[in-house]
């Protein structure tokens, strides 16, 4: 069984009387230390997707493994504690929290995790060493989503979830951050899992997903994984 095991999984939105079918009977699986792209067009299912295996959100049918666990059999409890110690989420905005400093901000998030790691030393890691008395408000969009990315990785996570992590930002920021997010998975050996439209960015992946209107178009392993450096889109 592999680290994370999609199976069979539907998801069905109710507004009024007419269901949305989000997802169709998804099934995929991701190796331990795989950096994963998921890609498809808007409102193809890839937030779903995500969202439900990030335990924000919940199946309608079918079954999610992470790690050996059934997290589709977990209940609210569980499911908080899964979303607050297991898994580390970045999403396009950062989400900061405006009145805490940089430094404030990954201690918050890493104070509740058991195994969490030293929030100076994560911040240092992600060039930010210099920065950690700022506020959000302080910081550019670049400099937000490293801390935001630092704040992820402090909980010492199972594994790393991205929702467009670069929709904000510039191309030549939005390298950098893929870059660490590249130099992340590589030095921590922890699955990594970006959503995004951008299809140029594939080539940095091991593992690419193709979503299309609520299932899966294509599951690729990339043999010749590129580092970001090499690609330009
Ligand atoms: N909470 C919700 N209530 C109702 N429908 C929803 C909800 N969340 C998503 N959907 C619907 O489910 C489908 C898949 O949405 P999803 O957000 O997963 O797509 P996506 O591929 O991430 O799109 P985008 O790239 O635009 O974010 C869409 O038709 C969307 O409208």
């Amino acid at each position: 069984m592999g680290f994370i095991e999609f199976k069979q999984v539907t998801k069905e939105y109710k507004i009024g009387e007419v269901p949305i079918k989000a997802l169709n009977g998804v099934d995929f699986s991701i190796a331990e230390g795989e950096f994963v792209v998921i890609l498809g067009a808007s409102g193809a299912g890839k937030s779903t997707i995500l969202n439900i295996l990030g335990g924000m959100d919940t199946a309608t049918k079918g079954q999610v493994f992470v790690g050996g666990q059934e997290i589709t059999r977990y209940n609210e409890t569980q499911l908080t504690r899964y979303r607050g110690e297991k898994v580390g989420f970045v999403f396009q905005f950062y989400n900061l929290i405006q009145n805490l400093n940089a430094l404030e901000n990954v201690e918050f998030a890493a104070e509740v995790c058991h195994n969490h790691l030293d929030a100076k030393q994560i911040l240092q890691k992600v060039g930010l060493q210099h920065r950690m008395r700022n506020f959000p408000s302080q910081l550019s969009g670049g400099e937000q989503q490293r801390v935001a990315i630092a704040r992820a990785v402090a909980k010492n996570p199972l594994l790393l979830l991205c929702d467009e992590p670069t929709g904000a930002l510039d191309y030549v920021t939005g390298k950098s951050v893929l870059k660490l997010l590249q130099d992340l998975n590589k030095e921590t050996k922890k699955c990594v899992v970006v959503v995004t439209h951008n299809t140029a960015i594939a080539p940095m992946a091991d593992k690419i997903i193709k979503v299309k209107s609520g299932t899966i178009e294509s599951v690729a392993m990339n043999e010749t994984k590129l580092q970001v450096e090499e690609i330009e889109w």
